[in-house]
């Protein structure tokens, strides 16, 4: 497999602050890269440095060329922040863009595409957030390229747009485009990416398929019971740990639940509901990114605050019950 991408210690810092502390990546021909990671973590500024719109250390090749020396047909960018001038309807943006190119897509094509043939003549101030986002989407598309970077494409796009976007981006990739896509969405990430690149702190800590890091880093299936029962008075034959209002039973395969149901109404123990989950990707993100610890402080807080405190548990894992 070619690689249409390859980044080796790519570093940027803003004054004292590094926002990229050495990122080395390589995305292969047709792949599909998903990039997630907190707030700050480095993934526009990664997007910025690979397409060569900030000056960063280290080395980028597209195409085995500099990002600032291919042919820009070949590339597609779609900025975080993108904001078009505001009097011009969808069709004379995308007209307008097309024009840069020397061979562009058909511009209804393109409008079609992104779900907005029916606004097309509208202003673009005039469109909602989430059209208008569709807009900025379709002017990344407009040259066809062959490598597309997407910085957090369906932020403000309704669930229906989204995964007709998704939909979209999917061909794209099944007739050989390279995609590189930063998203806070992780069914989005997981469902899109044949890999997934965990950015934290400027620093690219895991990256694999998202199967491999569910796997790997996603923990436990979790068995969530509300029940004010007290877990060392029942026999579940599972480690169990109080959240809240529920226990937090781990480690149950789905063929299990049966004996979990049967140990609780051996003890006598009544509950109110019984919700069975696998890791996804979102676990892994919360794991990898040293996330978990924040989230469970966040909602001690909260809890203290209203006179609920979860009881804290030896792994940091008291509030997972309602995720
Ligand atoms: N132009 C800039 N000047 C100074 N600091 C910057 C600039 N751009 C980014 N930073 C800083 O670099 C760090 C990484 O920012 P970046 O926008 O790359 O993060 P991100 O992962 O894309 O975040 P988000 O998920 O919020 O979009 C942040 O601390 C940010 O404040």
């Amino acid at each position: 497999m070619t690689a249409t991408l390859v980044a080796e210690d790519v570093r940027r810092s803003y004054g004292e602050m590094e926002a990229l502390a050495g990122v080395s990546l390589s995305v292969d021909a047709g792949e599909v890269f998903g990039l997630v990671g907190p707030n700050g973590a480095g993934k526009t500024t990664l997007v910025r440095a690979l397409t060569g719109t900030t000056d960063a250390e280290g080395s980028v090749e597209l195409f085995g060329a500099d990002p600032r020396d291919v042919d820009r047909e070949r590339v597609g960018l779609l900025p975080q922040a993108f904001d078009p001038p505001a009097r011009l309807t969808a069709r004379e943006l995308l007209d307008y863009y097309a024009g840069l190119y020397d061979e562009a897509r058909d511009v209804d094509a393109v409008l079609s595409d992104v779900g907005l043939a029916d606004d097309a003549d509208t202003w673009y101030e005039n469109l909602s957030g989430g059209q208008q986002r569709r807009t900025c989407v379709g002017s990344a598309l407009v040259n066809d390229p062959d490598l597309l970077f997407l910085d957090e494409p369906t932020t403000g796009i309704d669930p229906a747009g989204r995964r007709a976007l998704w939909d979209l981006l999917e061909s794209l990739a099944d007739g050989g485009t390279t995609i590189v896509l930063t998203t806070h969405d992780m069914a989005e990430a997981h469902r899109l990416a044949d890999r997934v690149g965990l950015l934290a702190n400027g620093r690219l800590v895991a990256a694999d398929d998202p199967d491999t890091l569910v796997a790997e880093y996603g923990g436990e299936s979790r068995l969530v019971v509300e029940t004010a029962a007290d877990p060392a008075a029942l026999d579940l034959g599972y480690p169990a740990q109080r959240a809240g209002d529920s226990l937090v039973v781990s480690d149950v395969a789905p063929e299990a639940i049966g004996d979990v149901v049967d140990a609780l109404a051996a003890a006598g123990a009544s509950y109110d509901a019984l919700t069975w989950s696998e890791p996804d990707l979102e676990d892994v993100y919360l794991e990898l990114a040293d996330e978990r610890g924040t989230y469970d402080a966040g909602r001690r807080k909260r809890a203290s605050v209203a006179g609920d405190a979860p009881q804290a548990d030896t792994d940091g894992a008291a509030a997972e019950g309602d995720r």
